[in-house]
C-alpha cells in the first residue's frame, strides 16, 4: 500500500465498484485537500453518489484504496467505519430523511444528543443552525408540517451541527426551488469555510459546482477532463459530455 500525500484529508486510488455486476466506478482516483470544497460533477448515473459512498466508508470498493487522514478506510472493520462516519463525517442526501416523531429542532440536534450532550445545549446549537439557514420558525414543527425545502434545510443543519471533519453532500440543494438554492448553498459553504470543514459535493448543476474551490468530473464511472453539464434551462438529463481522459 502506498501512503497518501500528507495534505489530502481524503485520498482514494483506483476505485472500482459495481452494482449487481454493472460498473459504477471503474478506476477512479481522487484526493481531497484539507478545508477545500471539492465538487464532483457529472451527468446522472456517472457514479457521483457511488464515489461519495466509497469515500465516506459507507461501502467498500471492490478494488482500490480509500484513506482518511492517513488511515486506511478500506481495511477498517464495519464497526470502526461506522464510528468514523459518526464522529468525523457528515452526510447530506438529495432527499431529507428526518425522524417524523421529532420536532425540527430535535432532528437537527439529534447527532449531539446521541453523543450525550444535554438537551439544553443541543437545542441551543440546533436553533443557531436553524436561524443561519433561515428556518428558525420551523423549530417546534414536526417534519409532516414542513415543506420539502424546509425539511432539507433541517437535514443540512443536522449534518453541520457536529462540525464534521468532512461533509459529504450529495446534490444537497436538489429539493429546493431555484431561488432558495443559492442562499442555502452560500450558507453551507460559508459555514464550512468558517468552521474549517472539508466538503465533497456531488452535483450535476454547473451553478452549484461554481461554488467549489475545485472540480473533478465523472463520466460513466471514470474521471474525465471535462463534462458539459446542462443548465437548469436545458432539458433534464441531456448532458453532452466530452473528452474522456
Ligand atoms: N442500488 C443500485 N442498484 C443498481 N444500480 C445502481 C444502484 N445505484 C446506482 N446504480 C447504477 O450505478 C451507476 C452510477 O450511479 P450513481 O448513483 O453513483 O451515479 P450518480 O452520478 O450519482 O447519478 P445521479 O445523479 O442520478 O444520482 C448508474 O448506472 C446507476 O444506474
Amino acid at each position: 500500500m502506498v501512503a497518501p500525500p500528507d495534505n489530502d484529508v481524503i485520498w482514494a486510488r483506483s476505485l472500482h465498484f459495481s452494482h449487481n455486476g454493472s460498473p459504477a466506478l471503474a478506476g477512479v482516483s481522487v484526493g481531497v485537500r484539507e478545508r477545500e470544497i471539492l465538487a464532483v460533477v457529472g451527468p446522472r448515473g456517472s457514479g457521483k453518489t457511488t464515489l461519495l459512498r466509497c469515500l465516506s466508508g459507507q461501502v467498500l470498493p471492490e478494488q482500490g484504496e480509500v484513506w482518511f487522514n492517513g488511515a486506511p478506510v478500506h481495511t477498517m472493520s464495519p464497526v470502526v467505519r461506522e464510528q468514523l462516519r459518526r464522529e468525523r463525517f457528515g452526510w447530506i442526501d438529495p432527499v431529507p430523511h428526518l425522524v417524523p416523531e421529532l420536532k425540527a429542532w430535535e432532528n437537527a440536534a439529534l447527532p449531539l444528543m446521541l453523543r450525550g450532550i444535554s438537551r439544553r445545549i443541543s437545542r441551543a446549537a440546533a436553533l443557531e443552525w436553524l436561524e443561519r439557514l433561515d428556518i428558525e420558525e420551523c423549530a417546534p414543527k414536526r417534519p409532516h408540517a414542513l415543506l420539502q425545502a424546509e425539511r432539507q434545510r433541517i437535514a443540512i443543519a443536522r449534518a453541520l451541527i457536529t462540525t464534521p471533519t468532512v461533509l459529504f453532500a450529495d446534490e444537497p440543494t436538489a429539493p429546493l426551488h431555484r431561488a432558495d438554492r443559492a442562499q442555502v448553498l452560500h450558507t453551507l459553504t460559508a459555514a464550512a469555510r468558517s468552521h474549517g470543514i472539508t466538503v465533497v459535493l456531488a452535483t450535476h448543476d454547473p451553478g452549484i459546482a461554481a461554488a467549489a474551490d475545485r472540480t473533478v468530473s465523472l463520466l460513466d464511472g471514470r474521471r474525465v477532463n471535462t463534462v458539459d453539464l446542462p443548465t437548469d434551462a436545458d432539458a433534464e438529463g441531456s448532458a453532452a459530455c466530452s473528452l474522456s481522459a
